[in-house]
């Protein structure tokens, strides 16, 4: 037997094994702790110690997590420290999200030791990321669903987000599909209710499409929001499937990730990609000094195995969002073999924020405009023969003045808004 407190879980000298989860934090030590003192609370309370000496067995130490790194850091205009903190692979249950975010975003957030900290950054070992199924198609649905892996797809939700009927929201779908985009998208505060119930939506939404499609001769689909309870999400998974749609939707936060888990594996049965609205994201990850960064929770999203995800529109449209270029490139980079995840903008977009919204963020993302399309002075059509337009240009390195003198609905865009970021 050996004893064991909190100390025995730092070692800065440790240099993390190939298989360890390594995860880093923003950490404030409180009052009455120094930058050691709290890592070694974060390392032992995050993996399998607590504040009392206990006499272990040996091997209960092999899954002990290791504070490993300390360097002084700011969170904005706050000042705190970068704490390294390395765990076992047999602490883990490999394809498990649920426990592994019990371990690294748990109790430790809420410990009186530390008035601030934040997980930052995952650099996955192989064995664990493999454990999870990851992305089915992830970018490569912008050539297997759509003909556009030349250009961003496109995506529009019909607005107000909620309250249009049924024959309102299908109606709005046709005329932006009509118009030129890709896809029609449900709001994420829209599900089953009785103003527009699901399967009505569905499959009136569908038929539109498939009108859409026979009048433009392009490829359209429809991220339908199946959001719901654990069984009932499922069902409307099936549901989808059966009627023909390529996609389904769902709030992987508000849903939570055994959720997401579970649609992932019934998506694998029927084909179907899976969009991840992030709402409630930013009560994780506004402050830059507490919480689990959009960084982190787009990590877990792919191993999790949605397709795309909402990554923000580097800082041009209406809502506050953090490194988007950054997220954009971890998504899309190799880990081990499993998909990307196909970065969506959304947010305040109109037309006049394309070209630098695809400066900053390249070709190979999703942009959703709701307002933008729907706020056009011309209405749907117009707004998204706009959107459509912009983001072409864009992709083939035209300047929107010119592709405005070619589509008068981009020209009238762009007098409404500019380049303006709404607020
Ligand atoms: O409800 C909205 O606000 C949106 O439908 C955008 O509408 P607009 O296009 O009309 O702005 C999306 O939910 C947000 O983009 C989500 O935020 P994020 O993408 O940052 O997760
Ligand atoms: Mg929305």
């Amino acid at each position: 037997m050996v004893g064991i407190t909190y100390e025995d879980f730092l070692d800065l000298s440790y240099d993390p094994a190939d298989s360890d989860l390594v995860c880093e934090f923003y950490v404030e030590p409180a009052a009455d702790q120094d930058a050691e003192s709290a890592a070694s609370r974060v390392a032992s309370e995050s993996s399998n110690g607590t504040w009392a000496e206990l006499q272990v067995d040996g091997g209960v130490t092999d899954l002990s997590a290791t504070a490993c790194g300390i360097e002084a850091a700011t969170a904005g205009d706050r000042e705190g420290y970068r704490v390294t903190v390395a765990y076992p692979d047999a602490l883990f249950e490999g394809g498990n999200m649920p426990q592994i975010l019990s371990c690294i975003a748990g109790n430790i957030l809420g410990m009186k030791a530390v008035d601030r900290i934040r997980l930052l950054d995952c650099t996955w070992p192989e064995p664990l990321a493999t454990s999870f199924a990851g992305p089915q198609f992830g970018t490569s649905v912008r050539s297997e669903i759509f003909d556009a892996d030349d250009r961003p797809i496109t995506a529009t939700v019909p607005k107000p987000k909620v309250g249009l009927s049924t024959d309102q929201h299908a109606q709005i779908g046709y005329e932006a599909w009509t118009g030129g985009l890709d896809l029609l998208k449900d709001d994420e505060n829209l599900t089953d209710q009785a103003f527009n119930p699901f399967e009505d939506r569905l499959t009136e939404s569908l038929a539109q499409r498939d009108r859409a499609v026979e009048e433009t001769g392009e490829p359209k689909s429809y991220l339908l929001n199946v959001t719901a309870g654990g069984t009932e999400m499922l069902e409307r998974v099936d549901m989808a499937a059966e009627h023909g749609c390529e996609y389904v939707m769902v709030d992987v936060v508000t849903c939570g990730w055994a959720a997401v888990q579970q649609v992932r594996e019934r998506c694998e049965r029927h084909g179907l990609a899976i969009h991840a609205h992030r709402a409630m994201h930013a009560a994780f990850d506004r402050l830059p000094s507490h919480g689990v960064s959009m960084r982190v929770i787009a990590q877990i999203a792919r191993l999790c195995g949605v397709d795309q995800i909402h990554t923000g529109t580097a800082d041009l449209g209406k809502l506050a969002n953090e490194d988007t270029v950054g997220i954009n490139e971890w998504l899309t980079s190799d880990l081990y073999g499993l998909d990307d995840v196909l970065p969506m903008a959304s947010g305040g977009l109109h037309p006049g924020l394309v070209p630098e919204l695809v400066d900053r963020c390249g070709t190979n993302i999703g942009i959703q405009a709701g307002g933008g399309v729907h706020g056009h002075p011309d209405g749907t059509h117009e707004g998204a023969k706009a959107l459509r337009a912009a983001v072409e240009a864009a992709a083939e390195g035209r300047s929107i003045e010119a592709a405005a003198d070619d589509e008068p609905a981009l020209a009238t865009a762009l007098d409404k808004w500019g380049t303006e970021t709404p607020r």
